[in-house]
């Protein structure tokens, strides 16, 4: 019997885009039970990666497995075990709540009885919106609204670009609490994210991207031992490695 230790695996991937280079060699794990933080400034290939790993976007070479199962050779199966919601969550504007939550369960064929779609609203205290057309909701209400959804759809694995920034600190610590709950059982998350703050309160690790490169990996508590603070973590990482890729050019 083969034990898959890793709930994702990304393995040498490269992608060029319009004689580009945007992500170059990366490689990572993600084991289960934890919450990642995905770091690196502006354009450094965060949301490029996350999409390929979500199946979204194809890389030039490498492979993506999720729960050791190949995203190339068995698309619809890795595709199960993972939910991606992006920074703008794509949704239906001209339905409500209620009627995107029920189009949602008859897409992926969620099959969860109302009782628990029920208890779910509540505890994304959702019971006022969800009623209102999507069309005016915050951009708050759309991001829960996703994660409502993909709690429903009870996958292992949840690929968050810029989640949490945009939910108000009400919402944000509901949201985070709903997160913890759910890496209890075993899933994990890989976000992607500007606000250090969150990587110190929220994340047991963090991976750091530049110019599509992986630079760094480290947990929380090693990232703290050697650091000051996530900020001059932050700023160490992306000065070493922009020493190191001058070197190389
Ligand atoms: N399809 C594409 N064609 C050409 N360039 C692209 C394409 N997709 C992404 N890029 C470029 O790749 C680089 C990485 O983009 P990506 O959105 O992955 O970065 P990011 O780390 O998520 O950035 P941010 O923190 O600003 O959201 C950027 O320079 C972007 O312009």
């Amino acid at each position: 019997m083969i034990f898959i230790a890793t709930i994702l695996s990304l393995s040498k991937i490269s992608k060029r885009a319009e004689e580009k280079i945007i992500l170059s060699d990366v490689s990572f794990d993600i084991l289960p039970g934890s919450i990642i933080g995905f770091l690196g400034p502006n354009g450094a290939g965060k949301t490029t990666t996350l999409k390929i790993a979500a199946g979204l976007v194809k890389p030039t070479s490498g492979e993506v497995l999720v729960r050791g199962v190949s995203l190339t050779e068995r698309r619809k199966v890795a595709k199960q075990m993972m939910t991606f919601i992006p920074d703008n969550p794509l949704l239906y504007d001209e339905l409500t709540g209620k009627e995107y939550i029920r189009f949602f369960m008859d897409l992926f064929a969620v099959d969860v009885p109302a009782k628990k779609v029920e208890h779910e609203i509540e505890r994304f205290r959702f019971q006022t919106e969800y009623n209102k057309q999507i069309l005016h909701y915050s951009l708050g209400n759309r991001k829960k609204l996703a994660l409502l959804c993909a709690m429903l759809r009870r996958s292992p694995l949840l690929l968050l670009d810029e989640y949490i920034s945009g939910l108000d600190p009400v919402n944000s610590i509901l949201i985070r609490e709903i997160l913890r709950e759910y890496v209890k059982g075993g899933n994990s998350i890989l976000l992607s994210t500007h606000q250090l703050d969150i990587v110190k309160s929220f994340c047991d690790g963090a991976i750091f991207i530049n110019e599509g490169s992986i630079v760094d990996r480290r947990t929380l508590p090693e990232i703290l031992q050697d650091n000051d603070s996530i900020e001059s973590y932050f700023l160490s990482q992306l000065q070493s490695s922009e020493t190191a890729q001058k070197g190389i050019r």
